[in-house]
């Protein structure tokens, strides 16, 4: 399974963590006018480097608890520490320098460039020009967006995604221990928003920041988050573990309602592309002798050749006939390829190929170069494990509650083999 099986913290793992732990002691916030606490009386650790996904119903405390770590709203009792300070105490201006801040849709000034948006906290902490522009060229690049192409832009000329990229960018842009983030990535389409995941995996994975990541979406908690808080009215922590903790023995009635029936299936979300064997990819750039690179694929056996950017990011994925069909690698460009991280689950893998209309996706790392190519075939029988147990394990409880009746079989997908193996056709 994943690496977040263990429970054991990122550091012991060997990551490297640039952030700090979180510590809620006691924490009530009781809004004015309000006949009950919005949140009663909160006990939460969060280790250094985690991420934390809060989730629950509408109206259960989620933003209050987030906005009360970096006091944008003042918690009514208890105290809130990061590492060994006491933010409870801190004045509320230094704090918020302090700590990232991510809102839905970025939240960025719109009369201002990409690059004055991320200089905004080093310049009120008054870094030199050269350490702003420096740091903004760098974190554009963490986030997957080419400096040259964006530092100049406004928010406005840009897609909602890219805008999310470049608020992520922002919140980071002083090093802060802590990243907030409240629905990031509620307002972008499905496929954009498994792409921003996967960039926030590879940036966590990366600075080893502590997160805490406020949304609506249970598979969304279970993806990013190495715990996940489920919260119900007044701030209650109905559960507090790991997403394989929580699918496998959920702590009240209320999460079992809460993480639905399909829990069982739900472990699918849970694996993750780099868990499936992946199949390895001839790339070419353009402008190479067709004929070589075709030479260079059947060689590896492949039947078909990656084109890439100078960056090693896919630009077109053709087949040997199709590349062989002119002298040179052409420079098409196709904008509908399934391209899927490593940290993707295996559920975001199967909605790209779909979406796409293709049997297989290709594999990125962090910044979006190739690394490798996924075929249908390949998940199917991970999910046809999956399938298995999951009957094996009904068919069980079933027998032990109904005795003596007989069980109907669970549906398996099934899917052609000539399909399953031409992810390009
Ligand atoms: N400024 C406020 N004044 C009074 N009550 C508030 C205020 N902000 C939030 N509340 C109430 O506090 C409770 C918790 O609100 P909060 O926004 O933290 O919930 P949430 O879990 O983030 O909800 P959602 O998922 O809908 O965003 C709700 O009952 C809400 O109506």
């Amino acid at each position: 399974m994943t690496d977040r099986t263990s429970l054991a913290s990122p550091e012991s793992q060997g990551r490297t963590v640039t952030g700090a732990s979180i510590r809620l002691d006691g924490v009530v916030k009781q809004y004015r006018g309000q006949s009950k606490p919005a949140v009663e009386r909160l006990d939460l650790q969060i280790e250094a480097g985690d991420i934390v996904a809060f989730v629950g119903p509408s109206g259960c405390g989620k933003t209050t608890t987030l906005k009360m770590i970096n006091r944008l709203i003042e918690p009514s009792q208890g105290r809130i520490y990061i590492g060994d300070r006491d933010v409870t105490s801190e004045n509320p201006d230094n704090l918020r320098q302090s700590i990232g801040y991510v809102i839905q849709s970025g939240g960025l000034f719109p009369h201002w460039s990409v690059a004055k948006n991320i200089g905004a906290i080093p310049r009120v902490l008054r870094w030199d020009k050269r350490r702003i522009a420096e740091r903004t060229e760098y974190l554009l690049d963490l986030v997957g967006l080419d400096p040259g192409t964006f530092a100049d832009r406004l928010p406005k000329d840009m897609s909602g995604g890219q805008q999310q990229r470049v608020g992520v960018a922002r919140a980071l842009a002083a090093d802060p221990p802590v990243l907030l983030m409240d629905e990031p990535f509620g307002a972008v389409d499905p496929i954009t928003r498994v792409r921003l995941q996967d960039s926030l995996i590879a940036i966590q994975h990366e600075l080893g920041k502590t997160i805490v990541i406020v949304t609506h979406d249970f598979e969304e908690a279970t993806k990013l988050g190495d715990k996940v808080l489920i919260l119900s009215e007044g701030g209650h922590v109905e559960q507090y573990a790991s997403p394989e903790e929580i699918l496998a023995n959920p702590a009240t009635p209320f999460v079992e309602e809460f993480v639905g029936s399909g829990a069982t299936l739900a472990h699918l979300s849970l694996s993750r592309v780099r868990d499936v064997e992946h199949d390895t990819v001839t790339t070419a750039q353009v402008g190479e002798d067709s004929a070589e690179v075709v030479a260079r694929a059947r060689r590896a056996g492949h039947r078909w050749i990656v084109v890439v950017d100078d960056l090693g990011r896919p630009r077109a994925w053709p087949t040997l006939e199709e590349a062989a069909s002119k002298p040179q690698i052409s420079d098409f460009v196709d904008r509908r390829l399934p391209v899927v991280a490593r940290s993707s689950t295996l559920n975001d893998a199967l909605d790209a190929m779909l979406a796409t209309s293709q049997g297989g996706a290709l594999i990125s790392d962090g910044r979006g170069a190739v690394v490798g190519a996924l075929t249908i075939r390949s998940v199917m029988e991970v999910i046809r494990g999956q399938l298995a147990e999951v009957r094996d394990d009904e068919t069980d409880s079933y027998i032990e509650h109904s005795e003596g009746t007989s069980t109907d079989e669970m549906p398996v997908i099934v899917l052609a083999d000539d399909e399953a193996e031409r992810p390009d056709d």
